[in-house]
């Protein structure tokens, strides 16, 4: 590993919008980073300017001297990949990896571009990595050496939980669930809060409530032994309130026919973005 003499990784970012700006924001607090040089298309953010770990390229070809970077995160749309990857090749070298964030291309899809001599790590992420509260599903393909692994693994678990699995076709059913799960949840936070304020209640309060109560017994899932159900069931006082809602929200099939349509929904349109 080139630690740029403080022990950490060299990291090139290509692409610091939402998903690589939260990432690297863990990175840098977690000081698995040692260097870190930005490609964005908009700039550097604000944030980042003045960190001395970090600094800002125009593209591969504009790297500072003698940087060599152990990771090359690729966090640009996967609608702008097909542009930005070949440039890139020239950094496929023994010594590096690419790990991608991108919803829907494949391994195959990357090692054309960046040839089939490149190490590559797929991966999907989830915006709770901001607060070092990511899911992360990672596949290699067979030039990740273990040590390149076992890099990627710390930077992904800098920002949360990782799993890592060997079929690649599971990455899109894990992208419709935990890639995009986050929205959903937010949905139900906006859908909690309009109901909130239908049944008379002032909307900030509303808000602060459907706010407080999704925060809360998500942190009370995490540290809780119970499964999700049991969790469910220690609300539910037989002929009480919650039951009065539940019997709406599960009547028939409740609400799986359209959470698994959904997720249906969105595997499909990882599938087609692999393209
Ligand atoms: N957001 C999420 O919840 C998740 C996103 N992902 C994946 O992360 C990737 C990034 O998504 P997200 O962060 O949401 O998107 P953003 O648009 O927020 O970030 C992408 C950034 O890349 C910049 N950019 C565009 N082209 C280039 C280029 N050629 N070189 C360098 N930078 C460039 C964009 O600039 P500009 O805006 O000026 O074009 C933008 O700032 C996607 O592939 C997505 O599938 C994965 C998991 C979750
Ligand atoms: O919506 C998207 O395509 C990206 C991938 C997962 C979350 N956001």
């Amino acid at each position: 590993m080139s630690d740029g003499g403080n022990g950490g990784a060299s990291l090139l970012l290509v692409g610091c919008g939402k998903m690589g700006g939260a990432m690297l924001d863990g990175w840098l607090a977690s000081r698995i980073a040692s260097r870190v040089v930005v490609v964005e298309k908009s700039g550097l953010p604000d944030s980042l300017a003045g960190n001395p770990l970090v600094s800002a390229a125009t593209g591969p070809e504009d790297l500072p001297a003698g940087f060599v970077p152990d990771v090359v995160v690729l966090a640009v749309k996967p609608q702008v990949m097909d542009g930005a990857l070949p440039a890139y090749r020239a950094l496929a070298r023994p010594g590096t990896v690419f790990l991608s964030i991108a919803a829907g291309k494949t391994i195959g899809y990357f090692e054309g571009p960046l040839g089939g001599e490149a190490a590559v790590v797929r991966s999907m992420p989830n915006t709770p990595a901001a607060i070092g509260r990511g899911m992360t599903v990672a596949v290699p393909n067979a030039r990740v050496t273990q040590a390149q692994t076992a890099l990627c693994d710390a930077l992904l678990r800098a920002v949360g939980d990782v799993a890592w699995i060997a079929d690649e076709a599971l990455l899109d059913p894990v992208t419709a669930v935990s890639g995009s799960g986050p929205a959903y949840v937010f949905l139900l936070v906006e859908a909690m809060a309009k109901a909130g304020e239908a049944s008379g209640l002032p909307a900030d309060l509303a808000m602060r409530l459907a706010r407080a109560t999704v925060s809360g017994a998500g942190e009370l899932l995490n540290r809780s032994p119970q499964e999700a159900a049991d969790l469910r069931k220690a609300v539910t006082s037989p002929n009480g309130t919650t039951q009065a809602a539940l019997d709406v929200l599960m009547a028939g099939d409740g609400l799986q026919p359209v959470l698994t349509a959904a997720i249906a929904a969105a595997t499909r349109r990882s599938k087609e973005l692999a393209g």
